[in-house]
């Protein structure tokens, strides 16, 4: 990997704005490559935060119909339910840009937490199969062009926490977890590996609740204790974080 790239910007307005232009890039990148742009959306903020991505030039310059969409984590809720990530990526981005239906693959509903993080993964699988994914040479899990993944005020990224198991996985590609400190407490998750092996992550991580997060990850002594999740992403080309100031505050 690239040695992060770390933009600081003056307000969360401006991280919106960078973000977009970042987005769009990577897009018209990935689709000249490949003809298509694999896109891992999180929860929370982040759907906020792409916001511009709506407005001009980007809502009609990208090149929506060779977007496909995934989940980095989802609550195991009904997809309509208000705490679902699909609901919210879908009312606040996915139904107002041209993509596919058939490219954006939500969790499937009415199963446990084990048994919609097993079917995910093997969605996941059929689609290297069938060559809508690509499989990482150097770590054989899926490799997607771009997550963009927030970061929870205790550092926690996808539903990976702090002082659960689920964050030391190695096999899967995708885990879920019954006790999630953050509500609700039924969740599948991206694993680390299976994160990892994307080509581009972008963390996005604005505001003051996550200013002692911050703290920990950019502070000196980052790696000598037990890391916070969010200091164990490291994808295998490019990892960018965009911070407005209120976030770093403290470093
Ligand atoms: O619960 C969740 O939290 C994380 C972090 O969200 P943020 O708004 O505090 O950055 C989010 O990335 C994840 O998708 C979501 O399920």
């Amino acid at each position: 990997m690239e040695p992060p790239v770390i933009h600081t910007l003056e307000s969360e307005s401006q991280v919106a704005d960078a973000l977009a232009k970042y987005v769009a890039g990577l897009s018209a990148k990935f689709i000249n490559a490949n003809g298509s742009f694999s896109v891992v959306l999180s929860g929370s903020t982040l759907i906020y935060t792409i916001r511009k991505l709506l407005e001009p030039p980007y809502i009609s310059s990208i090149n929506w119909s060779k977007w496909f969409i995934f989940f980095l984590d989802e609550r195991v809720v009904p997809l309509n339910h208000p705490d679902s990530n699909y609901k919210l990526a879908y009312d606040g981005f996915l139904s107002k840009v041209p993509i596919p239906k058939s490219n954006i693959f939500p969790m499937k509903e009415n199963l446990s937490p084990e048994e919609a993080s097993k079917e995910y993964e093997q969605r996941l699988k059929q689609l290297v199969a069938n060559k809508t994914l690509k499989l990482s040479p150097t770590t054989g899990f899926a490799k997607f062009n771009l997550i963009l993944s927030g970061m929870g005020p205790d550092g926690h990224v996808a539903s990976l926490f702090t002082w659960h198991f689920q964050r030391f996985e190695k096999k899967k590609w995708v885990t879920f977890i019954t006790d999630s400190p953050k509500p609700p407490p039924s969740r599948i998750t991206f694993t680390f590996p299976l994160i990892n092996s994307a080509d581009e992550i972008a963390m996005v991580v604005t505001g003051e609740d996550v200013i002692d997060a911050v703290k920990v990850v950019f502070g000196k002594h980052a790696d000598d204790y037990f890391p916070l999740p969010a200091q164990k992403v490291s994808p295998e080309a490019r990892l960018t974080w965009f911070l407005d100031k209120l976030a770093t505050s403290k470093l």
